[in-house]
């Protein structure tokens, strides 16, 4: 299933995109000025806590908010299409947008079981999705729904193909959910916490899967998740977003090793194996895991200055007063929004 695509510039670039949405108590900003951009074959890692943005961030990219909540979605987005055509996603007619969902840009979420209609079988599901956007006909969108429940290495695909969602468990559910999503070859996978409800073993195998059709079909991924501890294997590039905005990009490698922003140096700490590392044990010997103190702002109450600067141990007056823009860190290391941060090239 190797596909060549054309091979100029990023697969995805996504420039000042910000989403704000109207509520009972008026209009709130959930994503600020976020700006990524994702070569073929590449990885990006969206990381950060629960509400930081992450998901409003990929849905905004897709097109796929609730029209009730009257999304405003600014910036830009430029997405290569197979064809070489660089389309402005935002600006695409709502038509144009789904024709490339499911088929040039497909995601898979947390909780298969909300994207799977529970009234098909999964056979029918992947069928319908590549009737539609391959033109298909029954027995070849049959054919292809049975290979990529091989490909997903669903034992017994034959049989399996005739299974509706609920007759699976909940990590085959997942493989069904990659097969749909990748039916189509897509370019570009948005994974939003693919693993977060599955039990480790089955996560660690989930993630090799999509790393491997990664590899095989050469398209980029972005995935989402609050997990820094999974992201050092799967991901070449990290984003960590704290409150609707990127604080700190750069390459995984960087990012582990000399994290720049005191936001994801904290993160960093909550996982075990930092945790192995510093050693510090609670009165019965146990591994003592960080925590990082303190809640997210409201985004009805936010700071004035910067949004982590209630929570970091390094903040000031100049973080309570004004709100740091991105810097670029020596090296090409990435970037980070951070007044404090060493190594930012002036
Ligand atoms: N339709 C909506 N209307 C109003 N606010 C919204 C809407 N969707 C999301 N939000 C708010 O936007 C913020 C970001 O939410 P988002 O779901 O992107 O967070 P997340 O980082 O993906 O978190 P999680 O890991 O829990 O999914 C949150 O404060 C959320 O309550």
């Amino acid at each position: 299933m190797t596909v060549s695509y054309p091979d100029n510039g990023p697969r995805i670039a996504v420039q000042s995109l910000s989403t704000s949405f109207l509520t009972d108590r008026g209009r709130v900003q959930s994503v600020s000025d976020v700006s990524f951009s994702i070569p073929a074959g590449s990885t990006l890692a969206l990381v950060g806590e629960s509400g930081s943005g992450k998901s409003v961030t990929s849905l905004s990219l897709m097109g796929l908010h609730a029209r009730t909540s009257h999304p405003r979605v600014d910036g830009k987005a430029m997405f290569l299409r197979r064809n070489g055509e660089r389309v402005s996603l935002l600006d695409l007619p709502a038509r144009q947008l789904r024709s490339l969902r499911g088929n040039e840009m497909a995601m898979i979420f947390q909780e298969p079981m909300t994207s799977l209609n529970p009234l098909l079988t999964v056979g029918e599901q992947i069928a319908e999705a590549t009737r539609l956007h391959l033109g298909h006909d029954r027995k070849q969108a049959m054919a292809h729904a049975r290979r990529m429940l091989d490909l997903v290495e669903i034992p017994d695909a034959a049989r399996r193909v005739q299974a509706y969602p609920h007759e699976l468990s909940g990590g085959m559910r997942q493989r069904v959910m990659i097969a749909l999503a990748m039916a189509c070859t897509p370019t570009l996978l948005i994974a939003d916490e693919p693993t977060t409800a599955l039990d480790v073993t089955i996560q660690a195998q989930i993630l090799a899967l999509i790393g491997r059709l990664q590899k095989e079909s050469g398209m980029s991924v972005l995935f989402i998740t609050h997990n820094l501890g999974v992201v050092a294997q799967y991901a070449s590039d990290v984003a960590v977003m704290y409150a609707g905005r990127i604080v700190e990009t750069g390459d995984v490698r960087r990012v582990f090793a000399s994290p720049a922003h005191p936001y994801t140096r904290a993160l960093l700490n909550c996982l075990p194996a930092m945790a192995k590392k510093a050693n510090v044990r609670d009165a019965y010997g146990r591994l003592r895991l960080a925590a990082i103190e303190g809640q997210v702002s409201s985004p009805f109450n936010m700071p004035p200055g910067c949004a982590f600067s209630p929570r970091c141990p390094l903040a000031d007056g100049q973080c309570d007063a004004s709100a740091p823009g991105l810097s670029r860190l020596a090296d090409g290391g990435g970037q980070v929004r951070c007044f404090k941060a060493h190594g930012v090239l002036p």
